[in-house]
């Protein structure tokens, strides 16, 4: 992944695409605009049949009638031993997918979060069979429990990979179960991705309720289901050399708004560190992580004070983060590595996402993530200090001013703290210390 980005600071070439074609920045006047299938040629995209694959349009409708469901009946959630939710929908999806792939890809591993274990042992055995059959095609005969629960299995008995990097299938059924549950406009995502050989080759998001027109309400009088016609819900594709598309989901009544499906997605163009939109996890405050030893934080867009960057704030999850940053709504999303286990399924299919829209993913000390460190299971990930997520043009900077933080933060523990002139444009004194996991 090369962007050309030069030295001087919050100014920027225009970024190269990873295959070295110039990506040039979202206009509003250059939406490309495709009908078909996949928004690119079969012989552009060296996976384009596990792409079609992938498309997880009916997964997204599991979880949107599961919802519906789930605040009429107690019991469908469950709370697992490292203290996050999962649900009907969680297993729901991760069966649904995975059928569909093993039935289609039957030699290509899976990878994904959940595992049956916790479905049986708290009745959740019968809602999670009529979810996947009821999104199965009527003709075949029901599935049962036991297909069910070996086709969750099969996303954790990859780990008797054989040592070289192979192909499997990283599934999140669920990012942000958390915000599923909080029945508001908290968005979750289904996250899907390819590695072969230890790249990402093609990543697929499904968010069910982002909000496409979010500046266009509906008329007057509009309501229902009509309402989903005015942007809820989207799908955004990604493939190595083929960027990253958007296409709005289907509403109930299988209609979308948008007659042309596939729209271009791009990164925003900002380059100035102070004007930039940034993202953090919910579970970790601004205060927290090192940039606070240069800016503090605001989400009031109209009050943004000087030395202040504006948070944009996106309950739960972390790949709506990256749909945030591919889409052109955030410049940055930035975590710390702190004492949570980060796995890849958090992870992957944003990272396509976001590179192949002109953006750019490293750990803070500027590398590739490794998604072959965990030889065990290849499912934890160990970025240096964190993950940034950025819009490209910001990523050098931000690295920079990371690191003379965190140089910072070693040399002088607990005193002041002196960030040279040039990363903020004036000489900048704070005495905030993050606290750094390296
Ligand atoms: N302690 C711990 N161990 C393992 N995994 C964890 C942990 N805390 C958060 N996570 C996963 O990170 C995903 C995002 O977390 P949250 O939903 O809390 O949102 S946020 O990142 O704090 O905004 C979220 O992914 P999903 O479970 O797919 O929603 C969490 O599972
Ligand atoms: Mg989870
Ligand atoms: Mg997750
Ligand atoms: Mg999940």
């Amino acid at each position: 992944m090369s962007f050309s980005i030069n030295a001087s600071r919050f100014s920027a070439t225009r970024p190269l695409h990873r295959h070295g074609s110039l990506i040039f920045p979202r206009q509003p006047s250059r939406v490309f605009i495709v009908r078909s299938s996949l928004p690119f040629p079969s012989e552009k995209a060296k996976y384009y049949r596990e792409l079609e694959a992938a498309v997880v349009e009916r997964a997204c409708c599991l979880c949107v009638d599961v919802k519906k469901t789930l605040f009429s009946s107690d019991g469908r959630v469950l709370e697992k031993n490292d203290q996050t939710p999962v649900t009907v929908a969680d297993f729901g999806v991760q069966a649904f997918v995975s059928l569909e792939l093993s039935r289609l890809f039957p030699s290509i591993r899976l990878v994904a979060e959940e595992d049956s274990t916790f479905l049986c042992s708290n009745n959740l055995a019968d809602p999670v069979v009529n979810a996947v059959n009821d999104k199965t095609n009527s003709g075949d005969t029901p599935l049962t429990l036991a297909t069910i629960m070996e086709a969750i299995d099969r996303g954790k008995d990859a780990c008797d990979f054989e040592t070289k990097p192979a192909t499997y299938w990283v599934l999140d059924p669920i990012d942000g179960t958390r915000g599923f549950l909080k029945g508001t406009e908290a968005l979750y995502v289904i996250g899907l991705a390819l590695v072969v050989e230890g790249e990402i080759v093609l990543g697929v998001m499904g968010c069910p309720n982002w909000q496409e027109n979010i500046s266009r309400k509906p008329p007057i009088g509009v309501v229902g289901h009509d309402r989903s016609l005015y942007g809820s819900g989207i799908i955004v594709v990604a493939h190595a050399g083929c960027g990253t598309w958007r296409k709005q989901l289907p509403n109930v009544d299988g209609q979308t708004s948008n007659p042309y499906r596939w729209i271009r997605c791009f990164v925003d163009v900002c380059s100035q560190v102070f004007k930039a939109r940034f993202c953090i996890p919910e579970s970790q405050s601004w205060d927290s992580l090192p940039l606070s030893a240069i800016f503090s934080a605001t989400t009031n867009a109209d009050s943004l004070g000087d030395k202040q960057i504006l948070l944009v704030p996106k309950c739960c999850g972390s790949l709506c983060k990256y749909l945030m940053v591919a889409t052109g709504r955030a410049s940055v999303y930035v975590q710390a590595r702190t004492l949570t286990i980060i796995k890849i399924w958090d992870h992957a299919a944003g990272m396509i996402c976001v590179e192949e829209a002109g953006g750019k993913v490293t750990d803070w000390k500027g590398s590739q993530l490794d998604l072959a460190a965990d030889h065990a299971e290849w499912r934890v990930i160990f970025p240096s200090g964190g993950i940034l997520v950025t819009n490209g043009f910001l990523h050098d900077p931000i690295l920079e001013m990371i690191a003379s933080t965190s140089s910072a933060l070693s040399l002088v523990q607990g005193k002041v703290t002196h960030i040279p002139k040039d990363l903020f444009g004036t000489d900048h004194i704070t005495s905030k210390h993050p606290t750094l996991v390296n």
